[in-house]
């Protein structure tokens, strides 16, 4: 189980318009680490680079240890499409789609599973409802039995604690801390700083770029934090190209 991704230099934005900027560095095999950043500084432009949905407009990313299609990740909540109707058994089976494939049969093992699955997020009792009609914390658990199916050594998470109660928020951090003790790669995207500087060893601090990269207790210090708000105030949404290309 080894997962590691390095960065040289990447930019990664949309219609040509840069996102984030000039990245260089990289999330080590088994690292637990948090992606923080104000508003708009491009942490969910990151995660979707990693997972392959962006092309890098400059630089490179290189995965090693895993393909882009192997890897787990937990989209905002608000980019789930929810009116499609699936029930939560089926939703969750979804995660071994790898494994089975379309058309695949989903046998006694496979259906075990997904119980377990559905069971260690607290979900039994609703294997048949509508997804569309779970609260935002019953469809989060949902979403992490998901993930835990598909049993990926990099597991990429967007704001996996948004909407959801201080019960659901602690029952899944303790899965993510089973997949760190697992050895698996996860990087989440966070905005509660408690959380990070509790259970989050590494922390990367984004700003369009990199603000500070390193153990949690040295990144997250009101200097740096005050340095990437005002990167975020002063950058220019519209440029197209940025600054240290031309000055080059
Ligand atoms: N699909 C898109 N098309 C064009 N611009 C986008 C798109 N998605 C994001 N952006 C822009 O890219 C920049 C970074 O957005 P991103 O969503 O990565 O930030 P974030 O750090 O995740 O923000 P938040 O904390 O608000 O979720 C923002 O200026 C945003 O408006």
């Amino acid at each position: 189980m080894a997962a590691r991704i390095e960065f040289q230099d990447l930019t990664l934005g949309y219609d040509r318009h840069p996102a984030v900027h000039h990245l260089t560095g990289a999330i080590e095999s088994g690292a637990l680490i948090a992606v923080v950043g104000p508003n708009g500084a491009g942490k969910s432009t990151l995660l979707k680079g990693i997972v392959g949905m962006l092309q890098p407009l400059g630089g490179r990313m290189r995965l090693d240890g895993i393909a882009p299609h192997d890897i787990a990740y937990l989209p905002q909540l608000a980019e789930v499409d929810r009116s499609f109707p699936l029930c939560v058994y089926d939703f969750v089976s979804m995660g071994l789609w790898r494994k089975v494939g379309a058309f695949g049969q989903i046998g006694r093992g496979e259906r075990g599973r997904i119980e377990d699955a559905i069971r260690a997020v607290g979900l039994e009792g609703f294997e048949r409802r509508a997804i569309g009609t779970l609260s935002g914390g019953q469809m989060q658990r949902c979403l992490f039995a998901r993930l835990l199916l598909q049993d990926s050594s990099l597991i990429l998470l967007d704001e996996p604690f948004n909407a959801v109660d201080a019960k659901t928020a602690a029952d899944l951090l303790d899965l993510i801390r089973r997949w760190h003790d697992e050895k698996r790669t996860v990087a989440a995207v966070l905005h509660d700083m408690d959380t990070v500087r509790r259970s989050f060893p590494e922390t990367v601090l984004i700003a369009r770029e990199v603000v500070a990269w390193g153990p949690t207790a040295e990144v997250l210090t009101p200097r740096n934090l005050l340095a990437a708000r005002r990167m975020i105030e002063a950058f220019d949404d519209a440029a197209h190209i940025c600054a240290r290309d031309t000055a080059a």
